[in-house]
């Protein structure tokens, strides 16, 4: 079963509301959290989860590119995330395992990202635990990249070393997905795909949602 988690990241943002309910046969809403300093953009932070949070039961997929991000886990958790996914390269090693803690302590999904250049035995020391993991398939920051056809390889390996290790994990993949790619990433083991350019520029959202399912 493919989960199709839409990026708000090509959402109108003066319009979100209405971007969230044009998505409603979608699995998960994928919020992009960026600080400036994890990555070189700032999008949205706390509040606007929270305000997201009144407005939907979709489960909310929070993908947080942010420094040290063991700092705000409460209060994304507090705000209604229902996934939380911490990158490995944000911090040390003791404030990953702290970061992820701290998630489940608070009832969240933890799930932990890697960028393009990490390799997939990053992941190693926290997969047992997790509850979901994200290959980044373009460099993080913005909307509207190219996919890196160079990540497959690294999808199937992370897809054999949940399959060994933690059979329930999810494994998400985010950044240039669309109908040309949407096929590449399940075949190479992908379960769950982000997609924010390809879904909020399509003519028919409900469509393009439902072809990107079939990969
Ligand atoms: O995390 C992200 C960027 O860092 C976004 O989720 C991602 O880029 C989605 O946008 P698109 O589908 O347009 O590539
Ligand atoms: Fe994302």
């Amino acid at each position: 079963m493919i989960k199709i988690a839409p990026s708000l990241l090509s959402a109108d943002f003066a319009y979100l509301k209405r971007d969230i309910d044009r998505i409603s046969t979608a699995d998960y809403v994928h919020v992009d959290v960026m600080d400036g300093i994890f990555v070189p953009n700032i999008s949205i932070g706390v509040p606007v989860v929270r305000s997201i949070r009144k407005i939907t039961a979709m489960p909310l997929d929070v993908h947080l590119m942010i420094d040290r991000p063991v700092r705000y886990i409460k209060a994304f958790a507090d705000a209604g995330a229902d996934i939380l996914t911490v990158h490995t390269e944000a911090d040390t090693p003791e404030q990953i395992t702290a970061a992820l803690e701290a998630i489940r302590a608070a009832g969240v999904r933890p799930a932990l990202s890697i960028k393009p250049r990490t390799s997939a035995e990053a992941l190693l020391p926290w997969i047992r635990g997790i509850s979901m993991v994200l290959v980044m398939t373009v460099e993080p920051g913005f909307g509207g990249q190219a996919f890196m056809a160079d990540q497959l390889p690294k999808i199937r390996a992370v897809r054999e070393m949940i399959d060994r290790y933690n059979p329930g994990c999810e494994l998400e993949v985010d950044g240039g997905i669309g109908p040309d790619t949407a096929g590449l990433v399940i075949e190479a083991g992908a379960n769950v795909l982000v997609a924010g350019s390809s879904v909020y520029g399509a003519a028919d959202i409900p469509a393009r949602i439902a072809e990107l399912r079939k990969g």
